[in-house]
């Protein structure tokens, strides 16, 4: 009997990984941020993590093209980003949602949702449709015609989600994307990043370990611009033990990894727990080929 394909499963992969950097060096400034950081993420929620100045930021501003490396080689969505690159084309498949973002604050939610779908270059007669349902799925129908100015934070925040998300994008970036939102609205958030998840790359930063822990399939460390370590939530929290500082076991993991990491000459103290999702079948071997 014949069974119904769907097309996910007849469209060749044409990346294995939506981002892939190999000894990327960023620079904020003139501050070396990003270090030689090796990532490969593929389809899936990624939380990135790391202390204050870890260099999140900046990698965020990197992976949206906003900054261009200046060492290493970087792969968005198939593409190199180095040399003469499309970026136009990578930018039509991202989100971004900066730390702080602009916008006219006369604008509506509506208007400033559809001036960011033309930014994106979204063919003009599929706008009115996509904005419409990235503000329903941020729960802002209500304040579509709302102005930008008359909104509180947490309003704002999901305004940001929806431009970030309006192009349905293949890799979506977060930076802090939950400052702000009340303890309902976070439990929303989580539950819209998952969904999300299904079919596309997503990573955010935050300094909420939980946030993590309940929305993230993979978890990324870093620290002074470098892969601390990269794993699932469950290999997170299994890090920790008692003597760790943290209200719960992935707080517990969050802080035995930094402590090794800080203690250890920084590449003994880099691990990798299993596979980051999605991407290509790694065989549960780390880069070097060596097992995780
Ligand atoms: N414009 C700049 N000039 C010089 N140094 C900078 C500049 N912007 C950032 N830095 C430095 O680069 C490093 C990384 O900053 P970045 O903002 O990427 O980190 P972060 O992990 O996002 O930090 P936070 O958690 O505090 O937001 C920090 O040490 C910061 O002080």
């Amino acid at each position: 009997m014949m069974r119904a394909v769907s097309a996910a499963e007849t469209a060749p992969p044409v990346y294995a990984w939506a981002v892939h950097a190999e000894a990327l060096v960023a620079r904020a400034g003139r501050h070396v941020a990003v270090d030689r950081l090796d990532l490969a993420l593929g389809t899936g929620v990624h939380g990135l993590l790391g202390p204050n100045g870890a260099g999140k930021t900046t990698l965020m501003r990197t992976l949206a093209t906003v900054v261009r490396p200046s060492g290493g080689r970087l792969h968005l969505l198939g593409e190199p980003v180095t040399g003469r690159a499309d970026l136009r084309r990578i930018r039509r498949g991202l989100g971004y949602l900066p730390q702080h973002f602009g916008f006219y604050p006369r604008f509506t939610v509506r208007e400033f949702v559809e001036y960011m779908a033309w930014l994106k270059e979204m063919p003009k007669g599929a706008i009115p449709g996509a904005v419409q349902r990235a503000i329903d799925r941020v729960g802002l129908a209500g304040r579509a015609d709302r102005r930008m100015k008359t909104l509180s934070g947490g309003m704002l925040r999901r305004a940001g989600i929806a431009q970030a998300i309006v192009n349905d994008p293949d890799l979506l970036l977060l930076d802090e994307p939950t400052v702000g939102l009340d303890p309902e609205q976070r439990v929303g958030f989580r539950e819209l990043l998952r969904e999300i998840g299904t079919d596309c790359c997503v990573l955010t930063s935050t300094h909420l370990v939980e946030d993590v822990a309940a929305a993230c399939a993979d978890v990324v460390l870093i620290s002074d611009g470098r892969l601390v370590w990269q794993g699932d939530t469950q290999q997170l929290a299994d890090r920790g033990g008692a003597g760790d500082a943290g209200d719960s076991a992935t707080e517990r993991g969050y802080a035995a990894l930094l402590r090794a990491h800080r203690g250890g000459t920084g590449t003994t103290a880099q691990a990798r727990d299993g596979q980051a999702r999605g991407g290509q079948d790694r065989g549960g071997r780390d880069r070097d080929g060596s097992p995780a």
